[in-house]
């Protein structure tokens, strides 16, 4: 508790809202299933699979072993997804990688749909994110654990979507960070029609924390490939989500 408190301390004091945002529209629930907890030598019939069951989007784990301790795959298999799951799905690519600029352009000729990169890994994040623009992507930035929502706050109105990881990057199947939700707090106080994504550890245990706080994009790997029913678990997402909205809504 004493923890929590301390960090929720440690988040920004609100500032004036800033007005040129580029998030006009209202913000909506959806749920993207991470596919690195799937069977990886059926990840086409995985990502059809996820999409017959609900899913908004999809959510692709890219590691380069230098970034994170571990390394998935890259824009390659990105484009033979593609051609498998179709021109439809959107995909967030989740670059967990250094020097994040060398694969904007072979991702966008893949088929990715949004480049999320992380903070930590570039010293120009403005340049980065006009180069994803200029290739026809989405703008997604990620903020590790360790990094406070104050060093993404001035690049929000510029992305179209903030990651606040809650675990630390690398591995599927992780214990949620609960202390991660000030950040998320903080975010939507400030940028009321930005999509908030959470990654790490989400499922229906942990759901609500993030519905609370603010987040509407949700990562979840484990809990949704690894249930029985995964339909069931991304419906029951997407209701806690939404029904945190509305509440937001109607309290305003
Ligand atoms: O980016 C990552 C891990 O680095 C995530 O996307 C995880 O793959 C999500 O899996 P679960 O924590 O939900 O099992
Ligand atoms: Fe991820």
């Amino acid at each position: 508790m004493l923890r929590l408190a301390r960090l929720a301390a440690s988040v920004p004091r609100l500032q004036a809202r800033p007005t040129n945002s580029r998030h006009s529209m209202a913000y909506s629930a959806k749920i993207g299933p991470s596919i690195l907890s799937s069977d990886l030598s059926c990840l086409g019939s995985e990502c059809v699979r996820m999409m017959e069951c609900g899913a908004d989007y999809l959510h692709l784990d890219v590691m380069d072993g230098h970034f994170v301790p571990n390394i998935t795959f890259g824009h390659p298999m990105v484009e033979c997804l593609r051609k498998t799951v179709g021109q439809d799905p959107f995909f967030d690519m989740h670059m967990m990688v250094s020097r994040p600029e060398q694969w904007v352009k072979p991702m966008a000729a893949a088929g990715a749909s949004q480049y999320t990169f992380h903070l930590e890994a570039t010293t120009n994040p403005g340049n980065l994110i006009k180069e994803i623009r200029e290739s026809g992507m989405k703008v997604g930035l990620a903020i590790k654990p360790g990094t406070t929502v104050e060093e993404l706050a001035p690049w929000a109105n510029q992305v179209d979507m903030a990651l606040v990881m809650t675990v630390e990057p690398g591995f599927g199947g992780q214990k949620f960070m609960e202390d991660m939700m000030p950040k998320v707090s903080w975010l939507r106080s400030q940028f009321p029609s930005l999509d908030i994504e959470v990654d790490g550890g989400v499922g229906p245990d942990t759901i609500h924390k993030c519905a609370e706080a603010g987040a509407n994009m949700i990562v979840s790997g484990s809990a949704v490939i690894g249930s029985d029913d995964p339909r069931s678990v991304i419906a029951l997402l997407r209701t806690a989500v939404a029904e945190a909205i509305q509440k937001r809504s109607l309290d305003r």
